[in-house]
């Protein structure tokens, strides 16, 4: 379970990104975190992890504060996150295994990641986990081999692989194309209610996150001004959170459906 209390973070510029942000995420629960641009999402997500530091509030990971921890127990703490990026941040001229077993360097002596010895027990989760994310048949290819979803699956696998706590998924779907997306939504939901693990998705396509997440979090200059359930989040409070900018996505290409005729065309169908 992740808790964040009054999380507020003020860059040293003057700009206050967070303020006072606080909320509960249960084991199994993933959160979309929505909200224009600017609202502070990215900032939320790296005041989590610590790649920002806040400047008030806390972060509990199970009952671990992290805001507290530095050095050594930063470090072994984060192992606890797995993170899932927008542009998969995989090694290129790696493999897909390869990839995927990046995920336990934070558990590996120096000496056996620099020879990329993995201890048994690592190699046969990795398989589990390319088996679980449909990748089995692609472990020895490269990872510039492989398509866009292909790549999101090895960041999931290599993310899993790190045997987190808490998923932080950053636009996952961001690069995919509308089928794609679906099919890593469901993916990810998925695999959070199988392994009981609390996620936040900071994500921009509105709809896509209503179809598949079971909670929405809307910020808007740094506060939690929405906290629901997809359905009541209506076009009033869209407008609420959004002001002025759109939250639709662009028309999906696949999606697009020759128009309806209208009755005048129909007649002239006729005529
Ligand atoms: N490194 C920084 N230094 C100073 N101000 C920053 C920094 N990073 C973000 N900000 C400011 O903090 C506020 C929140 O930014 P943040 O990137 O968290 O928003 P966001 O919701 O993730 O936006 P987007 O959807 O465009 O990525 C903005 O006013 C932004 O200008």
């Amino acid at each position: 379970m992740l808790t964040l209390k009054g999380l507020s973070k003020t860059y040293r510029t003057g700009d206050s990104a967070l303020n006072e942000v606080s909320f509960t995420v249960p084991g199994g629960q993933i959160v979309g975190l929505i909200g224009p641009s600017g609202a502070g999402k990215s900032t939320l997500i790296r005041c989590i992890n610590r790649l920002v530091e806040p400047t008030a509030g806390q972060v509990l990971l199970g009952n671990i504060d992290l805001t507290r921890l530095g050095g050594a127990g930063l470090r072994t703490q984060r192992r606890r996150i797995g993170m899932i990026f927008q542009e998969y941040a995989l090694v290129e001229r790696l493999t897909v295994m390869e990839n995927v077993l990046s995920g336990r360097l934070g558990y590996v002596p120096f000496w056996r990641s620099w020879t990329r010895r993995f201890p048994a027990e690592d190699i046969q989760r990795a398989w589990a986990l390319l088996d679980r994310v449909g990748l089995m048949a692609h472990a020895n290819k490269r990872a510039d081999a492989l398509s866009g979803g292909q790549r999101q699956r090895v960041g999931i696998a290599r993310a899993l692989a790190q045997e987190p706590e808490l998923l932080l998924i950053d636009e996952p779907t961001a690069s995919l194309d509308p089928r794609t997306s679906r099919q890593i939504m469901r993916l990810l939901t998925d695999i959070c209610a199988e392994r009981h693990l609390p996620a936040i998705v900071n994500i921009h396509d509105v709809p896509l996150a209503k179809q598949f997440v079971q909670r929405l979090i809307g910020l808007r200059a740094g506060q939690v001004v929405f906290d629901g359930a997809p359905q009541a989040l209506d076009e009033a409070m869209l407008t609420h959170i959004y002001g002025e900018e759109d939250w639709q996505p662009a028309a999906p290409e696949e999606d697009d459906a020759p128009p309806e005729p209208t009755i005048t065309d129909a007649r002239a169908l006729v005529s």
